[in-house]
């Protein structure tokens, strides 16, 4: 059976003071909490922080974004080694501002999602449709083409060891959440079209939701059969709204 997995993205946010008293109300709030899993993805500066504060807990922490390459010169870019060297678990990738406004192509998203793997990281892999893609009913080739570029690269085993998280991009920080049955349908559709492939595979792989997931829609939408937790954006920033979410994905 999945384990669902709620995942906190602060995203650009956070600060030494505000990430302490975030992450240990965090981990009070998720103290002996069994069957499911919780992880924060923070900005690099403060990873070190995240792995002192949680790495006596249950909780997992990850990155937001690597680099495709293992080192050399590339001012400014953070590697999947740099990574595990502060612990991290997790890593996204191809979430869609990193696509949408640095340009991050679904080649590049697979470079990435390959870096990740092979570092022993779990990626994280973000599709999910535009606004004017929903309204022109390219939903499915969207998600497809998104999938095939990891699934088409390195095989459908590949997701044996990932993460997918569905996010439609006009819920993102809208408030404008997927109806549980929006997201379900393109939930169903992920996992049935990787089950063409492997079902085993399908069967086994976490899809989580993103897209103004709050404590009060949680529950709905992780009623779901096909939505495997979710990956929170600004709700994740809130100390009680993320606890809310998590112990929706409670069994
Ligand atoms: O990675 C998280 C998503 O972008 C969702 O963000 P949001 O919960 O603020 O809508």
């Amino acid at each position: 059976m999945r384990e669902k997995l709620v995942a906190g993205n602060w995203k650009m946010n956070g600060g030494l003071a505000q990430n302490k008293a975030l992450l240990e109300a965090v981990v009070a709030g998720m103290a002996g909490v069994q069957g499911m899993g919780c992880a924060v993805c923070v900005p690099y500066p403060y990873l070190f922080q995240a792995q002192s504060s949680l790495k006596d807990s249950a909780i997992a922490w990850g990155a937001q974004n690597l680099s495709q390459h293992d080192k050399g010169a590339f001012t400014g870019e953070v590697s999947a080694a740099m990574l595990l060297d502060f612990g991290c678990k997790y890593v996204l990738v191809g979430h869609s501002e990193r696509r949408a406004i640095y340009g991050e192509d679904d080649a590049t998203v697979a470079l990435k999602f390959e870096a990740a793997q092979k570092a022993g990281l779990t990626p994280i892999l973000c599709v999910g449709e535009s606004l004017e893609e929903r309204e022109s009913g390219v939903t499915e080739a969207v998600v497809a083409r998104q999938l095939d570029a990891v699934t088409g690269k390195f095989g459908v085993a590949a997701l044996s060891k990932a993460v997918v998280a569905y996010e439609p991009v006009w819920a993102i920080g809208t408030g404008k959440t997927a109806s549980p049955e929006q997201a379900q349908a393109v939930h169903a559709f992920i996992r049935g079209k990787i089950a063409t492939q492997s079902k085993a595979v399908a069967d086994g792989l976490v899809i989580q939701y993103g897209g103004s997931v709050k404590g009060s829609n949680a529950a709905e939408l992780f009623g779901m059969p096909d939505i495997d937790g979710g990956l929170i954006g600004g709700a994740s920033l809130d100390a009680q709204e993320f606890l809310a979410i998590c112990h929706a994905a409670k069994r």
